[in-house]
């Protein structure tokens, strides 16, 4: 039996959590911060509930098969705590979260055994174990062998895993998704803000200096991306609420900087300006 251990049970540890419990082919252990002794997650296919094995100390963990990083982006040094247990020869890491520094969050772990994910799993967590997927939704890995493997482990449920052979574009398209975001994490208001033309102007902004950066860093963005941008956020759920905004909504920390701020650092760097980013970044930590 495959042994995957699942770093961080939020909405999206907890969600891709369940679907990988449902395979009996897999063997899960859930590493988590808050215990719960019921995993319910409320999937758009029907509920699926079990009493899940967890460990709440990285000390009792010892090395798997694949680790899977499901917290956010400012709890990697926590992260990497259970990693120093469950990482032995031959395991793979997964790191499942937003922005485009998976590998530069995870430095002590070899760049052939990590595998950055793009996640697009809208899930919103109520309580710990409590979880509502939105949809189904999918992930990115890069081709190759540590791709393929990770595609594997969801090949019996039915979350879209695709390769891709150029990850750091389909990343950066994430990141403008993401980067647009910002205007709910200000305004602590759902999806259905966008359809304010004034507020889809800001998020077009804010896409705008994505596509730019992007594009000096390698990524291959369209300039209709920022309205395509838009015209997701129109398309979905009025009253979805994205990660960034559950995190102002519960008084966690956010992921500003992985999300905004890296656009105006790696900005800077590539002498480029993104100034909305860099206000959204401020505003939010400041909030
Ligand atoms: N939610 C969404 O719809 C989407 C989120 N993402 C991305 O996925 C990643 C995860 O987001 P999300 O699931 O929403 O985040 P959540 O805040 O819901 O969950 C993060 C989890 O990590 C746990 N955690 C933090 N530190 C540790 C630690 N040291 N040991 C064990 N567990 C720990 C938290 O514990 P505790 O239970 O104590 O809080 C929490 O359960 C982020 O990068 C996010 O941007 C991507 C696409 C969609
Ligand atoms: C785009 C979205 C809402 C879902 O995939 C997301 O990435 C998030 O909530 O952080």
């Amino acid at each position: 039996m495959t042994r995957v251990a699942v770093i961080g049970t939020g909405a999206v540890g907890a969600t891709v959590a369940a679907w990988l419990i449902s395979d009996p082919t897999l063997d899960v252990m859930l590493c988590a911060r808050t215990p719960f002794e019921t995993l319910r997650v409320e999937t758009p296919a029907g509920v699926l509930e079990s009493r899940p094995r967890l460990l709440t100390d990285p000390a009792a963990a010892a090395p798997v098969d694949w680790a899977l990083v499901v917290t956010k982006a400012y709890d990697a040094v926590g992260a990497q705590a259970w990693l120093d247990r469950l990482v032995g020869e031959g395991t793979r890491v997964a790191v499942l979260q937003n922005g485009v520094e998976h590998r530069a969050r995870f430095p002590a772990i070899a760049a052939e055994r990590l595998v950055p994910v793009i996640v697009d799993i809208p899930a919103e967590r109520s309580a710990p174990g409590i979880v509502v997927q939105r949809r189904t939704g999918g992930m990115i890995v890069p081709a190759g062998g540590s791709g393929e493997g990770f595609a594997a482990l969801f090949a019996n449920g039915p979350i879209d895993v695709r390769t891709t052979g150029d990850w750091t574009t389909a990343a950066w398209r994430k990141l403008a998704v993401n980067c647009a975001g910002a205007v709910n994490a200000l305004t602590l208001k759902p999806a259905g803000i966008a359809a304010d033309e004034e507020v889809a102007e800001l998020m077009r902004g804010l896409v705008r200096e994505c596509i730019a950066v992007g594009r000096a860093v390698g990524a291959d963005l369209p300039d209709t991306l920022a309205d395509e941008v838009v015209a997701g956020y129109r398309a979905g759920p009025a009253d979805s609420i994205n990660s960034i905004h559950a995190d102002r909504l519960a008084g966690r920390p956010t992921e500003a900087d992985a999300r905004n701020g890296v656009i105006a650092r790696l900005g800077a760097a590539h002498g480029i300006d993104a100034p909305l980013n860099r206000m959204a970044d401020v505003l939010i930590r400041a909030a």
